[in-house]
Protein backbone atom coordinates (compact mmCIF):
# COMPACT_ATOMS: atom_id res chain seq x y z
CA UNK A 1 0.00 0.00 0.00
CA UNK A 2 1.51 3.07 -1.16
CA UNK A 3 2.08 5.72 1.66
CA UNK A 4 -0.86 8.18 1.92
CA UNK A 5 -0.06 11.38 1.30
CA UNK A 6 -1.63 15.40 0.86
CA UNK A 7 -1.26 17.67 -2.13
CA UNK A 8 -1.56 21.52 -2.01
CA UNK A 9 -2.62 23.58 -4.97
CA UNK A 10 -1.95 27.42 -5.95
CA UNK A 11 -3.63 28.77 -8.19
CA UNK A 12 -1.94 32.18 -8.37
CA UNK A 13 -1.38 35.11 -10.74
CA UNK A 14 1.64 34.09 -12.54
CA UNK A 15 1.43 30.23 -12.41
CA UNK A 16 -0.67 26.94 -11.14
CA UNK A 17 1.87 25.60 -8.19
CA UNK A 18 1.09 21.54 -6.60
CA UNK A 19 3.20 20.59 -3.98
CA UNK A 20 2.94 17.01 -2.70
CA UNK A 21 3.95 16.14 1.12
CA UNK A 22 4.07 12.26 3.34
CA UNK A 23 3.14 12.23 6.52
CA UNK A 24 5.95 13.71 7.82
CA UNK A 25 5.23 16.66 6.00
CA UNK A 26 8.20 15.73 3.74
CA UNK A 27 7.72 17.53 0.30
CA UNK A 28 7.77 14.73 -2.08
CA UNK A 29 6.79 16.18 -5.22
CA UNK A 30 6.87 19.90 -6.68
CA UNK A 31 5.62 21.38 -9.86
CA UNK A 32 4.13 24.18 -11.90
CA UNK A 33 2.75 25.46 -14.84
CA UNK A 34 3.55 29.03 -15.77
CA UNK A 35 0.76 31.02 -17.57
CA UNK A 36 2.96 33.47 -20.40
CA UNK A 37 5.76 30.67 -20.86
CA UNK A 38 3.60 26.99 -20.77
CA UNK A 39 0.39 28.69 -22.42
CA UNK A 40 1.64 31.45 -25.11
CA UNK A 41 -1.71 31.09 -26.90
CA UNK A 42 -3.42 33.17 -24.22
CA UNK A 43 -1.01 36.19 -24.62
CA UNK A 44 -0.64 36.94 -21.32
CA UNK A 45 1.77 39.12 -19.24
CA UNK A 46 2.45 38.35 -15.82
CA UNK A 47 -0.84 36.23 -15.80
CA UNK A 48 -2.97 38.93 -17.16
CA UNK A 49 -4.20 41.24 -19.64
CA UNK A 50 -3.85 44.94 -18.54
CA UNK A 51 -6.50 46.71 -20.52
CA UNK A 52 -6.11 50.10 -22.21
CA UNK A 53 -7.50 52.31 -19.42
CA UNK A 54 -4.41 50.86 -17.27
CA UNK A 55 -7.19 49.84 -14.61
CA UNK A 56 -9.11 47.26 -15.78
CA UNK A 57 -6.77 43.67 -15.35
CA UNK A 58 -8.29 40.10 -16.10
CA UNK A 59 -7.11 36.57 -16.37
CA UNK A 60 -9.19 33.61 -19.27
CA UNK A 61 -10.27 31.65 -16.65
CA UNK A 62 -9.97 28.88 -19.90
CA UNK A 63 -6.03 29.03 -18.92
CA UNK A 64 -6.68 28.15 -15.39
CA UNK A 65 -8.42 25.15 -16.43
CA UNK A 66 -6.26 24.02 -18.89
CA UNK A 67 -3.12 24.66 -16.43
CA UNK A 68 -4.60 22.24 -14.56
CA UNK A 69 -4.79 19.78 -17.43
CA UNK A 70 -1.46 20.04 -18.00
CA UNK A 71 0.01 19.73 -14.28
CA UNK A 72 -1.91 16.91 -13.67
CA UNK A 73 -0.81 15.31 -17.19
CA UNK A 74 2.76 16.44 -16.20
CA UNK A 75 2.45 14.45 -12.97
CA UNK A 76 0.42 11.34 -14.65
CA UNK A 77 3.94 10.86 -17.44
CA UNK A 78 6.37 11.54 -14.51
CA UNK A 79 4.89 8.67 -12.22
CA UNK A 80 3.19 10.38 -9.89
CA UNK A 81 0.86 7.89 -8.12
CA UNK A 82 -2.51 9.90 -7.44
CA UNK A 83 -3.93 6.76 -5.72
CA UNK A 84 -1.51 7.82 -2.63
CA UNK A 85 -3.41 11.07 -2.23
CA UNK A 86 -5.64 11.01 1.30
CA UNK A 87 -6.53 14.65 0.84
CA UNK A 88 -5.78 17.78 -1.36
CA UNK A 89 -6.92 21.56 -0.38
CA UNK A 90 -5.64 24.73 -2.34
CA UNK A 91 -5.52 28.70 -2.75
CA UNK A 92 -6.18 30.88 -5.06
CA UNK A 93 -5.00 34.81 -5.95
CA UNK A 94 -7.58 36.46 -3.83
CA UNK A 95 -10.82 38.89 -5.03
CA UNK A 96 -10.34 37.72 -8.72
CA UNK A 97 -14.03 36.40 -9.48
CA UNK A 98 -15.42 33.43 -11.86
CA UNK A 99 -18.75 32.93 -13.31
CA UNK A 100 -20.62 29.75 -14.15
CA UNK A 101 -23.12 29.94 -17.00
CA UNK A 102 -26.66 28.50 -15.96
CA UNK A 103 -26.47 24.38 -16.50
CA UNK A 104 -22.98 24.32 -15.99
CA UNK A 105 -23.43 22.23 -12.65
CA UNK A 106 -24.47 19.66 -14.83
CA UNK A 107 -21.48 19.93 -17.14
CA UNK A 108 -19.02 19.62 -13.97
CA UNK A 109 -20.90 16.46 -12.39
CA UNK A 110 -21.09 14.72 -15.30
CA UNK A 111 -17.54 15.30 -16.93
CA UNK A 112 -16.55 12.45 -19.45
CA UNK A 113 -13.25 11.62 -18.16
CA UNK A 114 -11.86 10.55 -21.91
CA UNK A 115 -11.71 14.69 -22.32
CA UNK A 116 -9.89 16.62 -21.13
CA UNK A 117 -11.30 19.66 -18.13
CA UNK A 118 -10.85 22.75 -21.05
CA UNK A 119 -12.38 20.95 -23.79
CA UNK A 120 -15.67 19.93 -21.27
CA UNK A 121 -15.90 23.24 -19.95
CA UNK A 122 -15.12 25.66 -23.06
CA UNK A 123 -18.64 26.85 -22.83
CA UNK A 124 -19.53 26.92 -18.93
CA UNK A 125 -18.49 30.62 -18.26
CA UNK A 126 -20.59 33.46 -18.60
CA UNK A 127 -17.84 35.59 -18.22
CA UNK A 128 -14.75 34.51 -20.31
CA UNK A 129 -12.31 36.86 -18.52
CA UNK A 130 -12.26 36.89 -15.16
CA UNK A 131 -11.37 40.07 -13.23
CA UNK A 132 -8.26 39.53 -10.71
CA UNK A 133 -6.64 41.56 -7.75
CA UNK A 134 -4.90 43.68 -10.00
CA UNK A 135 -7.99 45.46 -11.20
CA UNK A 136 -8.61 49.24 -10.24
CA UNK A 137 -11.74 50.10 -12.50
CA UNK A 138 -14.21 49.98 -10.41
CA UNK A 139 -14.22 53.45 -8.08
CA UNK A 140 -17.84 53.96 -8.80
CA UNK A 141 -19.06 50.59 -7.49
CA UNK A 142 -17.00 51.16 -4.25
CA UNK A 143 -18.64 54.56 -3.99
CA UNK A 144 -21.91 53.47 -4.40
CA UNK A 145 -21.17 50.27 -1.73
CA UNK A 146 -19.75 53.15 1.08
CA UNK A 147 -23.00 54.99 0.21
CA UNK A 148 -25.49 51.84 0.42
CA UNK A 149 -24.18 51.46 4.15
CA UNK A 150 -23.53 54.18 5.28
CA UNK A 151 -20.07 55.10 4.70
CA UNK A 152 -16.10 53.97 4.26
CA UNK A 153 -15.34 53.14 8.33
CA UNK A 154 -19.31 51.64 8.45
CA UNK A 155 -18.11 49.53 5.34
CA UNK A 156 -14.98 48.03 7.65
CA UNK A 157 -16.35 47.46 10.82
CA UNK A 158 -18.96 45.16 8.83
CA UNK A 159 -16.74 43.70 6.58
CA UNK A 160 -13.37 43.83 7.71
CA UNK A 161 -12.16 46.55 4.84
CA UNK A 162 -13.80 49.94 3.40
CA UNK A 163 -14.76 49.11 -0.05
CA UNK A 164 -11.60 48.50 -2.49
CA UNK A 165 -11.50 47.91 -6.15
CA UNK A 166 -10.34 44.69 -6.53
CA UNK A 167 -12.88 43.24 -3.44
CA UNK A 168 -15.02 40.83 -5.63
CA UNK A 169 -17.86 42.58 -4.49
CA UNK A 170 -17.48 46.02 -6.16
CA UNK A 171 -16.47 43.80 -9.68
CA UNK A 172 -19.82 41.68 -9.66
CA UNK A 173 -21.01 45.25 -9.32
CA UNK A 174 -19.56 46.55 -12.53
CA UNK A 175 -20.08 43.55 -13.87
CA UNK A 176 -24.15 43.43 -13.09
CA UNK A 177 -23.90 47.27 -14.44
CA UNK A 178 -21.93 46.82 -17.83
CA UNK A 179 -22.43 43.03 -18.75
CA UNK A 180 -26.31 42.63 -16.93
CA UNK A 181 -27.35 39.49 -19.66
CA UNK A 182 -23.77 38.51 -18.57
CA UNK A 183 -24.89 38.63 -14.97
CA UNK A 184 -28.34 36.55 -15.56
CA UNK A 185 -26.71 34.22 -17.65
CA UNK A 186 -24.78 33.38 -14.33
CA UNK A 187 -25.69 30.56 -11.79
CA UNK A 188 -22.93 30.37 -9.66
CA UNK A 189 -20.03 33.04 -8.67
CA UNK A 190 -17.31 31.58 -7.56
CA UNK A 191 -13.78 32.94 -6.00
CA UNK A 192 -10.30 31.63 -7.85
CA UNK A 193 -10.07 29.36 -4.07
CA UNK A 194 -13.34 27.96 -4.63
CA UNK A 195 -13.44 28.04 -8.03
CA UNK A 196 -10.25 25.63 -7.84
CA UNK A 197 -12.20 23.18 -5.08
CA UNK A 198 -15.10 23.47 -7.46
CA UNK A 199 -12.96 21.37 -10.35
CA UNK A 200 -11.80 18.88 -7.98
CA UNK A 201 -14.94 18.55 -6.45
CA UNK A 202 -17.22 18.45 -9.66
CA UNK A 203 -19.72 20.30 -8.20
CA UNK A 204 -20.13 23.86 -6.83
CA UNK A 205 -17.78 24.38 -3.85
CA UNK A 206 -18.22 26.74 -1.26
CA UNK A 207 -16.80 30.49 -0.53
CA UNK A 208 -15.12 29.73 2.77
CA UNK A 209 -14.85 32.42 5.38
CA UNK A 210 -11.51 33.80 5.31
CA UNK A 211 -11.44 34.06 1.35
CA UNK A 212 -14.94 35.66 1.88
CA UNK A 213 -13.40 38.51 3.75
CA UNK A 214 -12.23 39.45 0.80
CA UNK A 215 -15.66 40.49 -1.32
CA UNK A 216 -16.59 43.64 0.98
CA UNK A 217 -19.71 41.06 1.22
CA UNK A 218 -19.66 39.21 4.33
CA UNK A 219 -19.99 39.96 8.25
CA UNK A 220 -16.63 38.91 9.59
CA UNK A 221 -17.76 38.25 13.16
CA UNK A 222 -21.22 36.42 12.28
CA UNK A 223 -19.35 35.29 9.32
CA UNK A 224 -22.74 35.44 7.05
CA UNK A 225 -23.16 37.66 4.00
CA UNK A 226 -24.26 41.17 4.91
CA UNK A 227 -27.84 41.87 3.06
CA UNK A 228 -27.06 45.42 2.65
CA UNK A 229 -23.97 44.74 0.49
CA UNK A 230 -25.14 41.99 -1.27
CA UNK A 231 -28.16 44.08 -2.31
CA UNK A 232 -25.73 47.39 -3.02
CA UNK A 233 -24.28 45.36 -5.73
CA UNK A 234 -26.80 43.43 -7.24
CA UNK A 235 -30.10 41.37 -7.09
CA UNK A 236 -29.98 37.88 -6.05
CA UNK A 237 -26.51 37.60 -5.35
CA UNK A 238 -27.33 35.73 -2.60
CA UNK A 239 -28.18 32.76 -4.01
CA UNK A 240 -25.40 32.77 -7.30
CA UNK A 241 -22.50 32.71 -4.23
CA UNK A 242 -24.15 29.95 -2.10
CA UNK A 243 -23.01 29.57 1.72
CA UNK A 244 -19.82 30.35 3.45
CA UNK A 245 -18.02 28.23 5.17
CA UNK A 246 -15.31 27.47 7.82
CA UNK A 247 -12.14 27.13 6.05
CA UNK A 248 -11.18 23.80 7.20
CA UNK A 249 -14.50 21.94 6.04
CA UNK A 250 -14.01 18.81 4.59
CA UNK A 251 -15.92 19.53 1.21
CA UNK A 252 -16.26 16.00 0.21
CA UNK A 253 -15.04 13.24 -1.77
CA UNK A 254 -12.84 13.75 -5.64
CA UNK A 255 -15.20 13.97 -8.39
CA UNK A 256 -15.12 10.43 -10.26
CA UNK A 257 -13.52 12.14 -13.37
CA UNK A 258 -10.04 12.33 -11.40
CA UNK A 259 -10.82 8.76 -10.18
CA UNK A 260 -11.14 7.42 -13.73
CA UNK A 261 -9.01 9.54 -15.69
CA UNK A 262 -5.78 9.82 -13.12
CA UNK A 263 -6.14 7.31 -10.76
CA UNK A 264 -7.04 8.91 -7.15
CA UNK A 265 -8.63 7.44 -4.50
CA UNK A 266 -12.25 7.60 -4.85
CA UNK A 267 -11.54 7.81 -0.97
CA UNK A 268 -9.46 11.60 -1.32
CA UNK A 269 -11.30 14.37 0.75
CA UNK A 270 -11.31 18.17 -0.97
CA UNK A 271 -10.58 20.44 1.60
CA UNK A 272 -12.07 24.01 1.31
CA UNK A 273 -9.71 26.08 -0.70
CA UNK A 274 -8.75 29.16 0.26
CA UNK A 275 -7.17 32.29 -0.76
CA UNK A 276 -3.28 33.00 -1.26
CA UNK A 277 -2.72 35.02 1.24
CA UNK A 278 -4.49 33.02 4.29
CA UNK A 279 -3.20 29.73 2.77
CA UNK A 280 0.57 31.28 3.09
CA UNK A 281 -0.24 32.22 6.87
CA UNK A 282 -1.02 28.15 7.21
CA UNK A 283 2.14 27.27 5.14
CA UNK A 284 4.38 29.93 7.48
CA UNK A 285 2.83 28.71 10.74
CA UNK A 286 2.47 32.28 11.48
CA UNK A 287 1.97 32.85 15.20
CA UNK A 288 0.70 35.75 17.49
CA UNK A 289 3.02 38.61 17.14
CA UNK A 290 4.84 37.43 13.83
CA UNK A 291 5.21 39.65 10.69
CA UNK A 292 4.80 37.98 7.31
CA UNK A 293 5.70 39.34 4.57
CA UNK A 294 4.96 37.31 0.98
CA UNK A 295 7.25 39.18 -1.41
CA UNK A 296 5.41 38.12 -4.82
CA UNK A 297 3.72 39.68 -7.94
CA UNK A 298 1.92 41.25 -5.03
CA UNK A 299 3.68 42.12 -1.53
CA UNK A 300 1.51 41.60 0.99
CA UNK A 301 2.09 41.71 5.00
CA UNK A 302 -0.11 39.40 6.96
CA UNK A 303 -0.35 39.33 10.81
CA UNK A 304 -2.18 36.93 13.60
CA UNK A 305 -4.51 39.17 15.14
CA UNK A 306 -7.00 38.19 18.36
CA UNK A 307 -9.13 41.42 18.31
CA UNK A 308 -8.50 43.37 15.36
CA UNK A 309 -10.26 46.98 15.07
CA UNK A 310 -10.83 47.59 11.24
CA UNK A 311 -9.54 50.63 9.72
CA UNK A 312 -10.04 52.82 6.07
CA UNK A 313 -6.48 50.88 5.06
CA UNK A 314 -5.17 47.37 5.43
CA UNK A 315 -7.91 44.43 5.86
CA UNK A 316 -9.38 41.96 8.54
CA UNK A 317 -9.93 38.95 7.25
CA UNK A 318 -11.27 35.64 9.54
CA UNK A 319 -7.57 33.63 10.36
CA UNK A 320 -8.13 30.56 7.93
CA UNK A 321 -6.73 28.57 10.53
CA UNK A 322 -8.67 29.18 13.56
CA UNK A 323 -11.95 30.70 12.87
CA UNK A 324 -12.12 32.02 16.35
CA UNK A 325 -9.53 34.77 15.23
CA UNK A 326 -8.47 36.75 12.55
CA UNK A 327 -5.73 37.77 10.67
CA UNK A 328 -4.60 41.59 9.17
CA UNK A 329 -3.65 42.11 5.51
CA UNK A 330 -2.02 45.11 4.16
CA UNK A 331 -1.03 44.89 0.16
CA UNK A 332 1.39 46.28 -1.91
CA UNK A 333 0.42 45.77 -5.49
CA UNK A 334 3.79 47.44 -6.78
CA UNK A 335 5.78 44.14 -5.54
CA UNK A 336 8.22 41.60 -7.64
CA UNK A 337 6.74 43.28 -11.16
CA UNK A 338 8.00 46.82 -9.92
CA UNK A 339 11.63 45.13 -9.16
CA UNK A 340 12.07 42.91 -12.21
CA UNK A 341 11.40 46.36 -14.18
CA UNK A 342 14.33 48.47 -11.89
CA UNK A 343 16.25 45.03 -12.18
CA UNK A 344 15.96 45.49 -15.98
CA UNK A 345 16.67 49.18 -16.44
CA UNK A 346 19.40 49.50 -13.55
CA UNK A 347 21.28 46.14 -12.97
CA UNK A 348 20.89 44.58 -16.93
CA UNK A 349 17.67 42.28 -15.66
CA UNK A 350 20.87 40.65 -13.36
CA UNK A 351 19.64 39.80 -10.16
CA UNK A 352 23.64 39.73 -9.01
CA UNK A 353 24.20 43.17 -10.77
CA UNK A 354 21.34 44.08 -8.16
CA UNK A 355 22.35 42.64 -5.01
CA UNK A 356 25.73 44.05 -5.82
CA UNK A 357 24.36 47.51 -6.17
CA UNK A 358 22.80 47.21 -3.02
CA UNK A 359 26.22 45.93 -1.52
CA UNK A 360 28.27 49.13 -2.83
CA UNK A 361 25.84 52.00 -1.91
CA UNK A 362 24.77 52.70 2.33
CA UNK A 363 22.04 52.00 4.34
CA UNK A 364 20.10 55.14 4.54
CA UNK A 365 20.99 55.81 0.74
CA UNK A 366 22.46 59.19 2.17
CA UNK A 367 18.96 60.37 2.23
CA UNK A 368 17.45 59.70 -1.26
CA UNK A 369 14.18 58.43 -0.68
CA UNK A 370 11.80 56.94 -3.78
CA UNK A 371 8.17 55.96 -4.35
CA UNK A 372 7.77 53.34 -6.97
CA UNK A 373 4.23 52.62 -8.71
CA UNK A 374 4.55 51.50 -12.40
CA UNK A 375 1.14 50.67 -11.46
CA UNK A 376 -1.78 52.37 -9.47
CA UNK A 377 -0.80 51.39 -5.93
CA UNK A 378 -3.33 49.92 -3.28
CA UNK A 379 -1.30 51.35 -0.13
CA UNK A 380 -1.22 54.06 -0.71
CA UNK A 381 -3.34 54.97 -3.22
CA UNK A 382 -0.30 56.53 -5.44
CA UNK A 383 0.85 55.90 -8.83
CA UNK A 384 4.11 56.69 -10.88
CA UNK A 385 7.88 57.03 -9.70
CA UNK A 386 8.48 60.30 -7.67
CA UNK A 387 12.39 60.66 -5.97
CA UNK A 388 13.57 63.09 -2.93
CA UNK A 389 17.05 63.71 -2.49
CA UNK A 390 18.40 64.34 1.67
CA UNK A 391 17.02 67.79 1.56
CA UNK A 392 13.25 67.01 0.39
CA UNK A 393 13.70 68.32 -2.82
CA UNK A 394 12.12 66.39 -5.75
CA UNK A 395 15.05 65.07 -8.34
CA UNK A 396 14.00 63.34 -11.92
CA UNK A 397 16.51 60.29 -11.17
CA UNK A 398 19.44 59.00 -9.41
CA UNK A 399 22.27 57.31 -10.47
CA UNK A 400 21.41 53.20 -11.06
CA UNK A 401 22.74 52.19 -8.33
CA UNK A 402 21.15 54.71 -5.73
CA UNK A 403 17.83 53.70 -7.39
CA UNK A 404 17.88 50.04 -6.49
CA UNK A 405 18.99 50.75 -2.50
CA UNK A 406 15.70 53.65 -3.24
CA UNK A 407 13.65 50.95 -4.71
CA UNK A 408 14.00 48.24 -2.00
CA UNK A 409 14.08 50.24 1.22
CA UNK A 410 11.15 52.79 0.29
CA UNK A 411 9.32 49.27 -0.53
CA UNK A 412 10.03 48.34 3.34
CA UNK A 413 10.09 51.49 4.80
CA UNK A 414 6.09 51.43 3.70
CA UNK A 415 5.69 48.06 4.86
CA UNK A 416 6.80 49.48 8.57
CA UNK A 417 4.81 52.52 8.69
CA UNK A 418 1.31 50.82 7.61
CA UNK A 419 1.97 47.60 9.79
CA UNK A 420 2.38 50.39 12.64
CA UNK A 421 -0.70 52.38 11.43
CA UNK A 422 -2.96 49.24 11.73
CA UNK A 423 -1.89 49.67 15.43
CA UNK A 424 1.07 46.64 14.83
CA UNK A 425 4.08 47.20 17.42
CA UNK A 426 7.06 45.65 15.89
CA UNK A 427 8.47 44.25 19.66
CA UNK A 428 11.65 42.61 20.93
CA UNK A 429 9.88 39.08 20.14
CA UNK A 430 8.80 40.26 16.80
CA UNK A 431 9.84 37.44 13.76
CA UNK A 432 9.76 38.42 9.80
CA UNK A 433 9.04 35.38 8.52
CA UNK A 434 9.52 36.29 4.53
CA UNK A 435 8.57 33.86 1.45
CA UNK A 436 8.31 34.68 -2.04
CA UNK A 437 10.50 35.16 -4.92
CA UNK A 438 12.54 38.08 -3.45
CA UNK A 439 12.83 35.71 0.16
CA UNK A 440 16.01 34.32 -1.42
CA UNK A 441 17.75 37.14 -1.92
CA UNK A 442 19.93 38.01 0.87
CA UNK A 443 21.00 41.13 0.59
CA UNK A 444 16.84 42.28 0.07
CA UNK A 445 16.11 40.66 3.28
CA UNK A 446 19.20 42.52 4.40
CA UNK A 447 17.48 45.59 3.81
CA UNK A 448 14.05 44.12 5.27
CA UNK A 449 15.22 43.20 8.84
CA UNK A 450 17.43 46.82 9.05
CA UNK A 451 13.95 48.82 8.20
CA UNK A 452 12.16 46.65 11.02
CA UNK A 453 15.13 45.97 13.18
CA UNK A 454 13.99 43.17 13.63
CA UNK A 455 15.61 39.58 12.69
CA UNK A 456 14.34 37.91 8.93
CA UNK A 457 13.34 34.07 8.72
CA UNK A 458 12.30 32.52 5.23
CA UNK A 459 10.77 28.77 5.35
CA UNK A 460 12.22 26.10 3.19
CA UNK A 461 9.84 26.64 0.24
CA UNK A 462 9.19 30.26 -1.78
CA UNK A 463 5.76 28.12 -2.00
CA UNK A 464 4.09 29.07 1.34
CA UNK A 465 1.03 29.33 -0.10
CA UNK A 466 1.31 25.49 -1.57
CA UNK A 467 2.73 24.15 1.23
CA UNK A 468 -0.04 26.18 3.21
CA UNK A 469 -3.30 23.89 1.22
CA UNK A 470 -1.09 21.15 1.46
CA UNK A 471 -1.32 21.51 5.67
CA UNK A 472 -4.68 22.10 5.82
CA UNK A 473 -5.57 19.34 3.83
CA UNK A 474 -4.36 17.28 6.28
CA UNK A 475 -5.48 19.67 9.32
CA UNK A 476 -9.22 19.62 7.57
CA UNK A 477 -9.02 15.53 8.05
CA UNK A 478 -8.66 16.17 11.93
CA UNK A 479 -10.06 19.58 12.42
CA UNK A 480 -13.98 18.56 13.82
CA UNK A 481 -11.25 16.61 16.45
CA UNK A 482 -10.32 20.15 17.87
CA UNK A 483 -6.69 19.52 16.53
CA UNK A 484 -5.31 22.99 15.94
CA UNK A 485 -2.97 23.14 12.82
CA UNK A 486 0.05 24.39 14.97
CA UNK A 487 -0.24 19.95 16.14
CA UNK A 488 -0.49 19.00 12.41
CA UNK A 489 2.30 20.52 11.45
CA UNK A 490 5.17 20.63 14.58
CA UNK A 491 7.11 18.30 12.24
CA UNK A 492 7.28 20.68 9.63
CA UNK A 493 10.60 21.97 9.08
CA UNK A 494 11.42 25.50 11.32
CA UNK A 495 11.39 28.85 9.79
CA UNK A 496 15.34 28.98 9.06
CA UNK A 497 16.91 32.11 10.44
CA UNK A 498 18.09 34.17 7.42
CA UNK A 499 19.55 37.82 8.42
CA UNK A 500 20.03 39.93 11.45
CA UNK A 501 18.95 44.05 11.46
CA UNK A 502 22.61 45.59 11.31
CA UNK A 503 23.48 47.31 14.56
CA UNK A 504 22.50 50.97 14.85
CA UNK A 505 19.99 50.03 11.86
CA UNK A 506 16.94 51.45 14.16
CA UNK A 507 19.01 54.55 15.03
CA UNK A 508 19.49 54.97 10.98
CA UNK A 509 16.00 53.95 10.02
CA UNK A 510 13.58 56.38 12.57
CA UNK A 511 14.44 59.64 10.62
CA UNK A 512 14.12 58.15 7.10
CA UNK A 513 10.65 56.67 8.35
CA UNK A 514 9.09 59.98 9.25
CA UNK A 515 10.42 61.46 6.32
CA UNK A 516 9.17 58.88 4.31
CA UNK A 517 5.48 59.08 5.97
CA UNK A 518 5.89 62.73 5.16
CA UNK A 519 6.45 63.06 2.30
CA UNK A 520 4.15 59.74 1.62
CA UNK A 521 1.42 62.37 1.86
CA UNK A 522 2.61 64.33 -1.40
CA UNK A 523 2.64 61.69 -3.83
CA UNK A 524 -0.53 60.31 -3.07
CA UNK A 525 -3.02 60.24 -5.92
CA UNK A 526 -5.66 63.16 -5.74
CA UNK A 527 -7.52 62.75 -8.55
CA UNK A 528 -8.26 66.83 -8.98
CA UNK A 529 -5.14 67.66 -9.35
CA UNK A 530 -2.02 65.38 -11.21
CA UNK A 531 0.30 64.24 -8.08
CA UNK A 532 3.83 66.02 -7.05
O1 LIG B 1 -4.92 41.53 -3.54
C1 LIG B 1 -4.24 40.81 -2.85
C2 LIG B 1 -4.52 40.63 -1.39
O2 LIG B 1 -5.55 41.53 -0.98
C3 LIG B 1 -3.12 40.04 -3.47
O3 LIG B 1 -2.19 39.59 -2.49
C4 LIG B 1 -3.66 38.84 -4.22
O4 LIG B 1 -4.21 37.89 -3.30
C5 LIG B 1 -2.52 38.19 -5.03
F1 LIG B 1 -2.99 37.10 -5.70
Amino acid sequence: MAAPCFLGWDFSTQQLKVIAIDERLRVIYEDNVHFDKDLPEFKTQGGAYVHSDRLTVTSPVLMWVKALDMILEKMKSSGFNFAQVRALSGAGQQHGSVYWKKGSIQTLKNASPQLPLHQLLKACFAVSNSPIWMDSSTASQCSNLEKAVGGAQHLAAITGSRAYERFTGNQIAKIYSQNPEAYTQTERISLVSSFAASLFLGAYAPIDYSDGSGMNLLQIWEKVWSASCLDACAPGLEEKLGSPVPSHSVLGSISPYYIQRYGFSPDCKVVAFTGDNPASLAGMRLQEGDIAISLGTSDTLFLWIQEPTPALEGHILCNPVDSQTFMALLCFKNGSLMRERIRDDCASGSWDEFSKALSSTVAGNNGNLGFYFDVMEITPEAVGIHRFNSDNQKVSDFPKEVEIRALIEGQFMAKRIHAEKLGYKVMPRTRILATGGASHNKKILQVLSDVFNAPVYTIDTANSACLGSAYRAIHGLVAETNVSLADVVKLAPEPRLAVTPTTGAEELYRPLLKRYAELEQKVIYNPTSCPV
